[in-house]
C-alpha cells in the first residue's frame, strides 16, 4: 500500500460551481426530485447552462416542483414527471441524477438506509438500463459506499455498465473540509481545497490534509478535531435537524457542483477533475473495486483517476482503516443484486 500511495501526482483544485464553458447543452432527469435534496438540486440546475432540459420524477411532487422551477428565466425547458411516467422521464437524458431514497434520523448510520434505498435505487437503475442505457449516471442516495456498486450490478444485468458513466456523488465531503478547513485557518474557502478519498460514511471518508497548503500545519489535538468533523459532518446535520432528515441544501449545491463538472467534461472541457466514487483500479488488488479519489472528466465521463499523491503517516492509517469497512459495504451491495 505504501508504494502504491507514493505515486505522484498532480491534484488540481476540483471546479467551482456553475462554469459555463461550452454551447453544447444536455438533458438532465432528477429521480427524487421532490425531496429535500430534489428540490434545491432541480433549481440550481435549472440556473446551470449546460442544461438545456430538466426532466423532473418523483413517487410524489415532481410535477409541482418542475412547474414552479419553470418559471426561471433561464433557457431551460423543465418538465415533471408523476410516479407512473419514469419511462417518460427519462427519455433522451444524458444525466440522470438520483437522490431519491429515505435520508437518516439521530443515531442512524447510513448503512441503516441500506433496506430500505437498496430497492429503489436498484429500481431507477433497471429503467434506466432500458430507456437510457448510455445514460451518464450520478447517485446521491445513501449508502453510497453500497447503492454505486448496486447500480453497476444493475446495469451489468442489463448489459450496459460502462464504468465511466457510473458515479457516486462524494463532493459534499469535499464542500465541508474546504470550509471547516477555513473556519479554522480563517482562509478563503477557496484557498482550503482539500482531496478527500475512500468513500462516504465516517472511516471510510479520508481526507488527505497533508496535501492541502494550509491543511499540513494542523497537528496534533486540532487534527484529530478535525478529521472527526468531516468524517461525521453529517452527524452535525442529522442531529440538528432533529429527526426532519440530513443535509439537504449543502448536498444540493454539492450535487450541482458535481452535475456541472460531469457536464463540463462531456462538453469536451479539458482538465475538469472532481471528487467521486467510481469503480476504481487504486485499491483493486486488495479487492475494494470502488473507491473515491480526484477523477478527470471527459467526453466519455471517467477519463482518468488520479493517484492518491503521497501520504501522511497519520493518512496511511485513516486509509488502513477505510479499505475493509469499505470493501464490505461493496461486498453488501453487489450481494444484493446478485
Ligand atoms: N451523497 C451524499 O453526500 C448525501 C446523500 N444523501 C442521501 O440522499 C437521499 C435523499 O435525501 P433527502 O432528499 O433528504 O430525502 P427526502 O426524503 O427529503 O427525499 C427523497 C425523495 O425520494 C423520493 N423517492 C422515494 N422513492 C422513490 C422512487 N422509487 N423513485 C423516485 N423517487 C423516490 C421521495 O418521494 C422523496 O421525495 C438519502 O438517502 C440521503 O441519505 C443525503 C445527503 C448527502
Ligand atoms: O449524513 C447523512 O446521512 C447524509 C449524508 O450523507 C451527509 O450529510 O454527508
Amino acid at each position: 500500500m505504501l508504494a502504491r500511495t507514493a505515486l505522484r501526482t498532480s491534484l488540481r483544485a476540483p471546479a467551482r460551481a456553475f462554469s459555463s464553458s461550452s454551447a453544447r447543452q444536455t438533458k438532465v432527469a432528477v429521480l427524487g426530485a421532490g425531496g429535500g435534496i430534489g428540490q434545491p438540486l432541480s433549481l440550481l440546475l435549472k440556473l446551470d447552462p449546460h442544461v438545456t432540459e430538466l426532466s423532473l420524477y418523483d413517487i410524489r411532487g415532481a410535477p409541482g416542483v418542475a412547474a414552479d422551477v419553470s418559471h426561471v428565466d433561464t433557457d431551460s425547458k423543465v418538465k415533471g414527471f408523476a410516479a407512473d411516467q419514469l419511462d417518460a422521464a427519462l427519455e433522451g437524458v444524458e444525466v440522470v441524477v438520483i437522490p431519491a431514497g429515505v435520508p437518516r434520523k439521530p443515531g442512524m448510520t447510513r448503512d441503516d438506509l441500506f433496506n430500505t434505498n437498496a430497492s429503489i435505487v436498484r429500481d431507477l437503475a433497471a429503467a434506466v438500463a432500458r430507456v437510457a442505457p448510455n445514460a451518464h449516471l450520478a447517485i446521491i442516495s445513501n449508502p453510497v459506499n453500497s447503492t454505486v456498486p448496486i447500480v453497476a450490478q444493475t446495469l451489468a444485468k442489463a448489459g450496459v455498465f460502462d464504468p465511466r458513466r457510473l458515479f457516486g456523488i462524494t463532493m459534499l465531503d469535499v464542500v465541508r473540509s474546504a470550509r471547516f478547513l477555513s473556519e479554522i485557518t480563517n482562509a478563503d474557502p477557496k484557498e482550503t481545497t482539500v482531496t478527500v478519498v475512500g468513500g462516504h460514511s465516517g472511516a471510510t471518508i479520508v481526507p488527505l490534509l497533508s496535501q492541502s497548503p494550509f491543511g499540513k500545519n494542523i497537528t496534533g489535538e486540532a487534527y484529530n478535531q478535525l478529521i472527526h468533523r468531516i468524517q461525521f459532518g453529517g452527524d452535525e446535520v442529522v442531529k440538528a435537524k432533529d429527526g426532519a432528515g440530513s443535509a439537504t441544501l449543502s448536498m444540493a449545491y454539492a450535487g450541482a457542483r458535481f452535475t456541472n463538472a460531469l457536464l463540463r467534461g462531456l462538453a469536451g472541457e479539458k482538465g475538469v477533475v472532481i471528487p467521486t466514487y467510481v469503480r476504481s483500479p487504486l485499491f483493486e488488488d486488495q479487492g475494494v473495486e470502488y473507491f473515491s479519489s480526484n477523477v478527470e472528466l471527459g467526453p466519455n465521463g471517467v477519463e482518468q483517476i488520479l493517484p492518491l499523491g503521497p501520504l501522511s503517516a497519520a493518512e496511511e492509517k485513516l486509509l488502513a482503516a477505510c479499505l475493509p469497512d469499505l470493501k464490505k459495504n461493496i461486498e453488501k451491495g453487489k450481494a444484493f443484486v446478485a
